[in-house]
């Protein structure tokens, strides 16, 4: 039997039982097996495509098996996906796929149901993906229930999307959405200001990495399928400068620090710095102008991450471990400018991680509002007056993001909403297109190639209350 199959299975379970993820899991696995080159990117498909794919296969599975999915014993499962995935989402020959996966089931699962096994994938691979879709759609409950299947997304975040999209008046643009959930991200690196190198040069010196100066941050580099190691060190920037980062994160950062003029001395706060990605910018950003940046992170696992992202300009940054509900985190100071880049469901980032669609409940979400709420209101008592706060998330869930600020304004009259669609607007590099009529920005990947970040900014009046 294929030692590619049985590692992708092998993660899979990994996901399944241990709460494992597939990035972290695969690379221990394949070294395990002694895989080379091509069967590590086999192993690699056939996991990360089972995964993403998961919601589409099981309903295949149940037409198929005339059985719902959660009445097949976990292992037969995972063969069933492999094998659903092969068939119907890789180039192998249906004999293979079958054969292969009997064998699998065989070995690893129940081997009285190898013959369900052999049955349930014959009768898959004996219909088209164009055929299974409209068999889908033919059996689905409704709308919603059709797409969950079609595009792989568990409802609830179906109707979370849709609920954040309709705010816009963008209803019409989920399919797309769910479409774009499913394609790699485009990889992109921010080049730091004080690189040493412009946007354009260093794109140009990494073109042999695919790099080209696009996408809506003005640091921005997208370098599509290349080598990320190998286009930094081509880019010429100065080491530190060029970074691995979605672009909705660059402007996320660079939209507080350029809401405004900074004057030299200015104390900024990144309240929720881990892995430091969004401090990296605000350092760099900082140290042009003459201003300070404190870095915390509870995670001091995390905060050794923040460490390293910023050294390029550590010059200007204090990385500091504590719960940002806590005065510690804020040193005894109040800030001109802080970041409070909340910890959040990440339903903007699913198409990041093939098994966090899965992964996610919402259940979840009380408690992640609440502590956001929580960081929100310490970093609003640590901002100096007429200082900016910048509230972001890489979720587009409206309660994470608008019922949480709406919520934060309501009680905090001191502050006052700035339209941070203006400030994106001009601080990115082409137009760009935002949704609704909210202050706040809601970034999508379907539009902009991005992230689904919500940005948004509040400042504290001068005068107080
Ligand atoms: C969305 S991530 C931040 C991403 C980061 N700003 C970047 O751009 O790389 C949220 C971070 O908040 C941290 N966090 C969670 N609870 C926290 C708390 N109570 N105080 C401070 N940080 C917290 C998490 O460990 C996580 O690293």
């Amino acid at each position: 039997m294929s030692p590619a199959r049985l590692v992708a299975y092998e993660v899979l379970q990994d996901v399944e039982e241990r709460d494992s993820y597939a990035n972290l899991a695969l690379p221990g696995r394949i070294r395990d097996a002694g895989l080379d080159a091509r069967d590590a990117g086999l192993a690699t498909e056939l996991a990360a495509g089972a995964l993403r794919w998961r919601g589409r296969y099981d309903r295949i599975i149940e037409l198929s098996a005339g059985r719902e999915i959660e009445r097949i014993d976990a292992r037969t499962r995972t063969v069933l996906r492999l094998g659903a995935h092969q068939l119907l989402g890789m180039r192998t020959a249906a004999h293979a796929a079958v054969n292969e996966s009997v064998e699998l089931q065989r070995r690893v699962g129940n081997r009285a149901a190898a013959g369900f096994v052999n049955g349930v994938l014959r009768s898959i691979g004996r219909a088209s993906n164009d055929e299974w879709d409209a068999r889908i759609a033919d059996a689905a409950t409704s709308a919603n229930d059709a797409r969950a299947a079609l595009a792989s997304h568990p409802t609830w975040i179906i109707r979370a999307l849709q609920d954040a999209l309709r705010a816009e008046g963008r209803e019409a643009e989920l399919d797309a959405l769910l479409a774009a959930d499913n394609d790699a991200p485009r990889v992109s690196l921010a080049i730091l200001p004080g690189a040493g190198v412009s946007v354009a040069a260093a794109a140009l010196a990494a073109a042999e990495s695919g790099a080209t100066a696009t996408g809506p941050s003005p640091l921005g580099v997208e370098i599509g399928a290349g080598d990320p190691a190998r286009a930094i060190t081509a880019s010429g920037a100065r080491p530190g400068y060029a970074r691995v980062q979605d672009q909705g994160s660059q402007l996320a950062a660079l939209a507080l620090t350029r809401v405004r003029p900074v004057r030299r001395g200015e104390r900024w706060l990144d309240l929720c710095a881990g892995p430091g990605g969004k401090t990296a910018v605000l350092g760099a950003e900082a140290l042009a102008a003459g201003a300070r940046v404190r870095a915390n992170e509870v995670s001091e696992h995390r905060a050794e991450l923040v460490q390293r992202s910023v050294s390029g300009v550590a010059d200007a940054v204090e990385v500091v471990s504590f719960d940002g509900r806590s005065d510690d985190a804020y040193g005894g100071e109040a800030f001109d400018r802080i970041l409070v880049d909340a910890p959040c469901s990440g339903l903007g980032a699913l198409r990041r991680r093939p098994e966090a669609r899965w992964r996610k409940q919402p259940s979840d979400l009380p408690e992640l509002t609440r502590l956001q709420a929580e960081l929100l209101r310490q970093a609003t008592a640590h901002l100096a007056p007429g200082g900016v706060l910048a509230y972001v998330t890489c979720s587009p869930h409206l309660a994470e993001t608008r019922v949480t600020l709406d919520r934060l304004l309501r009680d905090h009259p001191e502050l006052r909403e700035i339209d941070a669609r203006a400030v994106v607007g001009e601080v990115a590099r082409s137009e760009i297109d935002l949704g609704g009529a909210s202050l706040s920005v809601q970034l999508w990947p379907h539009r902009h190639g991005t992230d689904a970040m919500f940005i948004a900014l509040v400042e504290r009046r001068a005068t107080g209350a």
